[in-house]
């Protein structure tokens, strides 16, 4: 996969002290609670296993797939929801763990439909932003890094299903997209 790779943006080792400190500060937050990690998937699976086992409570995990895009680089605006959680989340400490938030949209549309579930509360944290691309304001409290307006994969994040492996966060040549 790396002869495919323009630039490594965020090496794997960066990428882990993060996640070890997001782990942290959520453990230091929720003491004395059992919060349930929302994965979206499939993107956030790399991150929500290396995030819970940074995080020292006892803690429960849950997915759901809302999928708004096809297998381009951009949004299509619509969000489905195509695997809703397994838990009841109403009173729960609901944290809503992704790869990357973009446009926001899938993000948005997903808060509302937990929030209307009346958690106890409800949380999001975010490995990536891209605030360039950002169409609805979202309040997120635990943020990895912003990145530049580039598509980028690995550690979870996909182009056309591919790179979802690869440890570090990169940018693919540009001829990998017209392929
Ligand atoms: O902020 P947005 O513009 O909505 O984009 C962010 C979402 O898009 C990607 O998921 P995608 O729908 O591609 O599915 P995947 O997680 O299975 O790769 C990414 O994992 C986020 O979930
Ligand atoms: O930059 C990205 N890479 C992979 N998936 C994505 N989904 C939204 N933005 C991105
Ligand atoms: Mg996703």
């Amino acid at each position: 996969m790396m002869p495919d790779v323009k630039e490594v943006l965020i090496p794997s080792s960066e990428v882990q002290a993060k996640v070890r400190e997001l782990g942290a500060r959520i453990t230091e937050d929720y003491e004395g609670e059992r919060p349930l990690l929302v994965g979206v998937l499939r993107g956030a699976v790399v991150v929500m296993s290396d995030l819970m086992r940074n995080i020292d409570l006892p803690c429960e995990l849950d997915f759901m797939d809302i999928s708004s895009y096809g297998s381009g680089t951009s949004s299509s605006g619509v969000v489905r929801i195509l695997k809703d959680l397994e838990e009841d989340v109403t009173g729960r400490h609901v944290l809503v763990v992704e790869d990357i938030i973009d446009t926001g949209l899938t993000l948005s549309y997903l808060m509302r439909s937990l929030k209307a579930r009346k958690p106890a509360s409800l949380e999001i944290c975010a490995l990536l932003t891209k605030p360039s691309r950002r169409k609805v304001d979202l309040d997120v409290k635990y943020l990895g890094f912003e990145v530049p307006d580039e598509f980028v994969v690995g550690y979870g994040l996909d182009f056309a299903g591919a790179y979802r492996n690869l440890p570090d966060i990169c940018i693919l040549k540009e001829e990998v997209f017209a392929s």
